[in-house]
C-alpha cells in the first residue's frame, strides 16, 4: 500500500503545520491500497444490499451465517487503529472505500466547492422505494467535511446541519450533491449544499462547521 500526504494547503495559505495542530485529530493520509481492495469493498456492499433484501430459507441463512463468521475470523487479526485502514482514505473509490459512506465518487474538489455523484442502493432504503431520511444527513455531513477541508480551513466539526427534504430521493438513480463555503466568521464556516436528480432539487442543507480549538476532540 502506498501512502501520500493529502494536500492540505488551502486558499488562506494554511499548511500542514496548522492542520496537524488543530484539535485532537489524527492526521489522515490518502492511500492507494492493493488491487483487491476495490473488489472487497464492492463485494461487501453487495452483501449489505442482500442482507437487507433477502427472505431466504433457514438452511440458506445458516450457510450464509457460517460463511460470514469465517470471513470475520479471516479479517479480525488485521484490525488497526483509526486512520490506518484504507477504508475512508482511498480517494479514487466510491465512498472513499468506506462502507459507512454511500458509494459516491468525487467529481470536483477545490476551494470553490465539492461535488459528488452516485446512487443510493437497496441498503439505503427507507420506505416505499425512497432513500432513508437519515442517509441524506450522512451524505451532507461527509460533504461538509470535504468542503471545509478543500477550502483550506483547519479541522472543524459540524455544530449544526439543517436539511430540508424537498422531494423523494429515489434509489438506484444517478444523483449529484454539491456545496461550497458561503462565508467564514472567525472559527465559523457556513456552508450550503444541494442534492439533485438532474435539475430537480431533492434536498438542500445548511451547516455550521466550527474550527476546533487545540485539544478539542
Ligand atoms: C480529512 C479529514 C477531515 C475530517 C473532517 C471532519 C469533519 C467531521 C464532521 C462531523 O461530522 S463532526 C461530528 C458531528 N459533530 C459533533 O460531534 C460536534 C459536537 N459538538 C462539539 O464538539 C462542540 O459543540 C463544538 C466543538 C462544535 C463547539 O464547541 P465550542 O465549545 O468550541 O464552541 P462554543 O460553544 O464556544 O461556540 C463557539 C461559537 O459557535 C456558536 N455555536 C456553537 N454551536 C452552535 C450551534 N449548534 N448553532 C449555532 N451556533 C453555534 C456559539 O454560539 C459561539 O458563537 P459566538 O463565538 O458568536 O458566541
Amino acid at each position: 500500500m502506498s501512502e501520500q500526504a493529502a494536500d492540505v494547503t488551502g486558499v488562506d495559505g494554511k499548511r500542514d503545520d496548522d492542520y496537524e495542530h488543530h484539535g485532537g485529530f489524527p492526521k489522515y493520509e490518502a492511500v492507494t491500497p492493493g488491487p483487491d481492495w476495490a473488489r472487497f469493498v464492492e463485494g461487501m456492499r453487495t452483501l449489505q444490499d442482500l442482507a437487507v433484501s433477502v427472505d431466504a430459507p433457514d438452511d440458506v441463512v445458516a450457510q450464509a451465517a457460517d460463511q460470514v463468521e469465517k470471513l470475520a475470523a479471516v479479517l479480525t487479526p488485521y484490525v488497526v487503529p483509526e486512520g490506518r485502514s484504507p477504508a475512508g482514505r482511498t480517494i479514487e473509490l466510491p465512498g472513499r472505500g468506506s462502507l459507512l459512506m454511500p458509494p459516491w465518487h468525487i467529481e470536483k474538489f477545490g476551494p470553490d466547492g465539492v461535488r459528488s455523484a452516485g446512487e443510493f442502493r437497496r441498503y439505503h432504503l427507507g420506505g416505499n422505494g425512497a432513500a432513508h431520511g437519515g442517509t441524506l444527513p450522512l451524505l451532507f455531513d461527509d460533504l461538509m467535511g470535504m468542503i471545509v477541508h478543500a477550502y483550506g480551513r483547519p479541522i472543524s466539526r459540524t455544530a449544526y446541519l439543517h436539511v430540508n427534504y424537498r422531494a423523494i430521493t429515489p434509489l438506484n438513480t444517478p444523483l449529484t450533491v454539491e456545496g461550497s463555503v458561503d462565508r467564514v466568521e472567525g472559527r465559523k464556516t457556513f456552508i450550503t449544499a444541494q442534492l439533485k436528480k438532474g435539475d430537480t432539487l431533492l434536498a438542500d442543507c445548511e451547516a455550521l462547521m466550527l474550527e476546533l480549538l487545540p485539544g478539542q476532540p
